[in-house]
């Protein structure tokens, strides 16, 4: 599907659409996305019988079929409107158009801070009762990201390196991250997400601007200078 980095690149694109036309997607495909989230958790919980089960499949197909009557070929990508409003809300991290994704809603500071409250419900399962190892790691992952893009030095997760200190409960969830330092390309970035009793996942992450960014960033300036 995205077989080339220019294939990649391809899917950065700017449509040009107003805060107001944004604000009205965001207002009819966010709340689709809740209600998705919340079939995913009674898909899981459910414990009706064999007949309503069945019924189910049958409106969760009728529901697919009409949401696929007009959809994009492929990934979403990253969007930015008129203004510069940025959109990934394919983001299986934080995407608004994305029911896997867990429900974040990240806060940023631009000196290189990110923060967030959540709540992760039992799809986001791992050892019974608690949350997943992969699972805390996305989230951290986007959390430290944001961080450095906040910063204003945005990059790829070079390395993402964790430490589980203590289990992570289900439920009521905080991460926080901020820039640690920069050197060259690189941006160090540091958080944790913590529950009612105190850190339980700590992370550091590198994050790179790719090679073909940074070209891009160097052929845009050279020609502005020139
Ligand atoms: C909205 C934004 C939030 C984003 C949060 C979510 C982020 C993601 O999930 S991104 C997806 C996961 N990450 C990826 O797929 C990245 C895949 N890897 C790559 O694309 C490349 O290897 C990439 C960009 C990391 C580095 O490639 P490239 O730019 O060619 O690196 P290169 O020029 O060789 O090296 C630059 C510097 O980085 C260092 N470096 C390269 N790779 C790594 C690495 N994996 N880890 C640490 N350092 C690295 C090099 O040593 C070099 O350091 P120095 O400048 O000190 O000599």
């Amino acid at each position: 599907m995205t077989e080339s980095t220019s294939d990649q690149q391809l899917l950065y694109v700017n449509d040009q659409l107003s805060d107001e036309e944004i604000q009205r997607e965001a207002d009819l495909y966010g709340p689709l996305t809740d209600s998705v989230r919340g079939l995913i958790a009674a898909t899981l919980q459910t414990e009706v019988g064999e007949s309503d089960v069945r019924r189910a499949r049958a409106l969760i197909g009728e529901a697919a079929s009409l949401l696929r009557a007009k959809a994009i070929p492929g990934p979403y990508g990253v969007r930015w409107g008129a203004s510069g409003r940025k959109r990934g809300w394919g983001n299986a991290a934080d995407g608004l158009r994305n029911a896997v994704a867990p429900p974040l809603n990240i806060r940023t500071d631009p000196d290189g801070r990110a923060r967030t409250d959540f709540h992760l419900g039992p799809q986001y399962e791992g050892p019974a009762g608690l949350v997943h190892g992969g699972v805390s790691a996305l989230i951290l992952d986007q959390v430290l990201g944001d961080a450095a893009v906040a910063g204003g030095t945005p990059g790829m997760t070079g390395t993402l390196t964790l430490r589980y200190r203590r289990p992570t409960p289900l439920g009521d969830l905080y991460a926080e991250a901020r820039v640690d330092r920069v050197e060259g390309v690189k941006t160090i970035v540091v958080g944790h997400i913590s529950g009612s009793d105190g850190i339980c996942v700590e992370a550091e992450g590198v994050f790179i601007l790719p090679r073909w960014a940074r070209e891009a960033i160097a052929e845009q300036n050279a020609s502005t200078a020139g």
